[in-house]
């Protein structure tokens, strides 16, 4: 039991008390986290079998990282059998296996928040509505509550406070288009994200067998983050947890920062009335961050009136004040920040994993981006449009989503005419428009082209069909290939390959590479099985696995040792060494929308504290005067939240004093003004520009040096091959699309060299040796 001696007195106390249930409210860095993850240890440890225990997590890659964590602790590779993920990734498991009594098939497809919307404008239309009053966005934002309240679309329509808030809003129909995308998503056999927590709740309303079932399998119930569980998946854990009552949740109140999504406080008020046996632990001392970081924010929260009352203090060092940094212009905040990264790391020999960039909204991370590149600094941006949210690697799954299951909708209105195949768009809305009348799915119309009469040419009708047919064929496949095989298949007999190599430009060349990146993906999926395993790992497989990563579990080896940027959000539950905050202004952080109730800027608040309590040693705080919103140049006020942390825990820095040429390069930098800081008896210069910054608004430059993963589906060269490990620093090469080259550098092990090559046309790439196919040359 050694492993307890890592543990504080009262995390050990937490981790020990097994039976019962448990909470463990306490501060950011205090080791909650860590007590989950002793606490499975230890479960195992006394014999508790895995598949007994459910630990639910924030995102999958913290469950991946508790479960490693545990498999150092109690050795062997038990730990593989815990249930343990988000919400959304156990429930759809669960559902999977317990589809058919929902009348949902069991390779029921998930809609994105994309596909969400798309079907949703579909509706509008039938209904004749106006996309402008009636936003995609809110309407889906009102299903969306709605489903986490468990309102069905009929209980919407029924209910009287709900129908007369709508008239109030002027928006009376969305019980109606709620009512008809439940049924069209159900025709689809699709669900949304929030069906996942809602249907699971249906499911062990309805079911009592499959409740009784799932309640004896989960003896041990273990829940991360309590604070951010919205009303939905607080039944859920409720309902499973009422046989044994093994239920431990921890979490912190004071960061609480889901409420616009349904997160709901309450569920924590709520445990202590739920089990009155509960055993609470407290636990005050933060080991992640030094003195200066925790009595920072400390001091930040204190101005939120509404919070449980907790101490927290820490043994580490003082380290080094806040530092608050202004500048000019949002790109010279960039610069800046970038900097900055540069000289810690010089001064201190981090890496660049060691640093995180926090905004409050993803458009920030333009100016970030651009600062990093100019310095060099490799970064990873994690959310905004994320790798799988990529037009092209949408297009080739949703082809992929079809051929799993053909009934989905989203991805036939994708697809059907995508490459062009000569099927327009009054063909689609006929056949939309017959699925309606029929009352049938799309797919059963456009299989049965030749027979309904939807009101398009002969022509047209054998596009359709052969559409259907290839569809069909592939469907054929789905047991008998592996999804590699099948998923290169797919990309190269609908043309989707050809089409992104035919196009030369930097944009195409990009997605091109993207196809195949996401390939390599799918080639990787297919390879990680335990030794001696000869089953195959197929398509419908590979789409349940990634069906709700999101980009933070999206991580790969090519992604180490980078700057990470992300939104304040994303960054809950995890630490890095070096935080820089940025856009810390009025109207952005806290944002425009806030500052019309308290509760709302309260949680704006607390986003602050989760912000300040990642970092580990340092923390810099920066507000620009001016950036650009919307297209327009806006003069910008430093956040109210810099005043609010106690004065002796900062430090600002002076700008440079420059007169002249400023430092963006445009404008000049004519008058230097003295004004206050936010801090009484400070001061602080703040320059004003004549001229208005004329910069071009954002432009996302590919970065410099990709790394660049090859498998070459197309055109079949059989000179070209994979060039094992016989290649040395010199030689000559070619390859397909690159052209001809020369190896500059080799780094890396077998199977696993990585070429670095200056290619004579494009410049220098990096490829890895055991994808890429070459061809020595003189
Ligand atoms: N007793 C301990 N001894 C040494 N290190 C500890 C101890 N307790 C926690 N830590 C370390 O402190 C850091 C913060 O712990 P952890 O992430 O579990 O905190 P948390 O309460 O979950 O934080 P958050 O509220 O941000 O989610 C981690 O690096 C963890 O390994
Ligand atoms: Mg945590």
């Amino acid at each position: 039991m050694d492993y307890l001696a890592g543990l504080n007195e009262a995390q050990k106390a937490a981790v020990i008390n097994t039976e019962g249930p448990t909470m463990v409210i306490a501060g950011a860095g205090s080791g909650k986290t860590r007590v989950l993850t002793f606490r499975i240890a230890h479960m195992l440890q006394k014999g508790v079998d895995p598949f007994n225990i459910l630990s639910l997590t924030f995102t999958n890659k913290a469950a991946k990282e508790m479960k490693e964590r545990i498999s150092k602790i109690v050795g062997g590779n038990e730990a593989r059998n815990l249930w343990m993920g988000t919400f959304h990734s156990i429930f759809a498991r669960i559902l999977r296996s317990e589809a058919e009594k929902l009348h949902y098939p069991s390779n029921f497809t998930i809609y994105d928040s994309a596909d969400s919307k798309s079907l949703i404008k579909d509706i509008l239309k039938q209904l004749g509505l106006d996309d402008k009053s009636y936003k995609p966005s809110l309407v889906l934002n009102r299903i969306s509550s709605a489903k986490n309240n468990l309102i069905s679309a009929q209980a919407y329509l029924n209910n009287v406070t709900i129908q007369s808030e709508d008239r109030q809003m002027g928006k009376p129909k969305i019980g109606e288009v709620y009512k008809l995308y439940e049924q069209r998503c159900f025709r689809a056999g699709a669900m949304d994200f929030d069906d996942l927590l809602f249907k699971t709740n249906i499911l062990l309303r309805d079911f009592p067998e499959v409740l009784h079932k799932y309640q004896h399998r989960f003896k041990y119930i273990l829940v991360d983050e309590y604070q951010d569980t919205n009303y939905s998946q607080y039944l859920i854990v409720k309902k499973l947890a009422a046989v044994n009552e093994n239920i431990c949740v921890v979490g912190d109140d004071a960061q609480s920062i889901y409420a616009f999504r349904g997160a709901n406080i309450q569920n924590i008020l709520n445990f202590e009335k739920d089990y009155p046996d509960l055993k609470t632990f407290k636990l005050e001392q933060n080991y992640r961050s030094t003195k200066n970081i925790v009595n920072a924010a400390n001091s930040a929260i204190k101005n939120n009136k509404e919070q449980l009352d907790k101490e927290v203090w820490t043994a580490n060092d003082e380290g080094t004040k806040i530092r608050v940094s202004h500048t000019l212009t949002d790109n010279e905040e960039g610069r800046m920040v970038a900097n900055s990264i540069f000289e810690t790391k010089l001064n201190n020999q981090a890496r660049n994993e060691d640093f995180a960039i926090l905004y409050r909204t993803n458009a920030q991370s333009r100016s970030m981006e651009e600062g990093l590149r100019k310095q060099d600094i490799p970064y990873k941006i994690y959310g905004g449009l994320s790798f799988y949210q990529r037009k092209e690697i949408k297009d080739l799954l949703a082809y992929c989503r079809l051929v799993i299951n053909p009934s989905d909708e989203e991805a036939i209105k994708r697809v059907i005419n995508y490459p062009t195949r000569g099927i327009g768009k009054t063909t689609i809305d006929r056949i939309l428009f017959a699925a309606s009348e029929q009352d049938t799915s799309l797919w059963n119309i456009i299989k049965q082209i030749k027979t309904t009469n939807v009101g398009v040419s002969a022509a047209v009708q054998n596009k359709v069909m052969d559409f259907a047919v290839m569809i069909n064929n592939f469907s054929k496949m789905v047991d008998k290939l592996s999804a590699y095989d099948l998923a290169s298949n797919i990309a190269q007999s609908t043309g989707i390959l050809k089409e992104h190599f035919s196009d030369k430009t930097p944009e195409g060349i990009a997605r091109y590479d993207n196809v195949q990146e996401l390939l390599n993906g799918i080639k990787e999926f297919c390879e990680d099985k335990p030794e001696g395993d000869t089953s195959l790992r197929t398509l419908d497989l590979y789409m349940q696995d990634i069906a709700l990563l999101t980009d933070i579990d999206n991580e790969n080896e090519d992604d180490r040792d980078k700057v990470s940027l992300m939104t304040i959000h994303a960054a809950k539950g995890l630490e890095f060494p070096y935080v820089y905050l940025v856009g810390l202004e009025e109207n952005l952080f806290p944002s425009q929308m806030s500052l019309n109730s308290r509760s709302d800027l309260e949680e704006e608040r607390r986003l602050f504290y989760v912000a300040i309590t990642r970092a580990e040693k340092q923390v810099n705080i920066s507000y620009a005067s001016s950036r650009y919103k919307w297209g327009n140049l806006i003069s910008c006020e430093p956040s109210r939240f810099i005043e609010e942390i106690d004065e002796k825990y900062l430090e600002y820095d002076m700008p440079p004093q420059r007169v002249g040429k400023s430092s963006t390069g445009f404008g000049r930098t004519t008058e230097i003004e003295n004004r206050p800081t936010p801090q009484a008896g400070k001061k602080t210069m703040i320059y004003t520009k004549k001229k208005q910054d004329p910069r071009p608004s954002a432009t996302i430059i590919p970065p410099r040096k990709k790394m660049v993963k090859v498998t070459d589906n197309i055109p079949d060269d059989p000179s070209f091959t994979t060039l094992a490990n016989n290649i040395e620093i010199g030689f000559r090469v070619q390859h397909l699309r690159f052209g001809k080259g020369e190896i500059t550098a080799l780094e890396g092990t077998p199977p696993n060299v990585k070429a670095t090559i200056l290619f004579d046309q494009i410049g220098e790439k990096q490829l890895l040796l055991k994808f890429a196919k070459l061809k020595i040359i003189k």
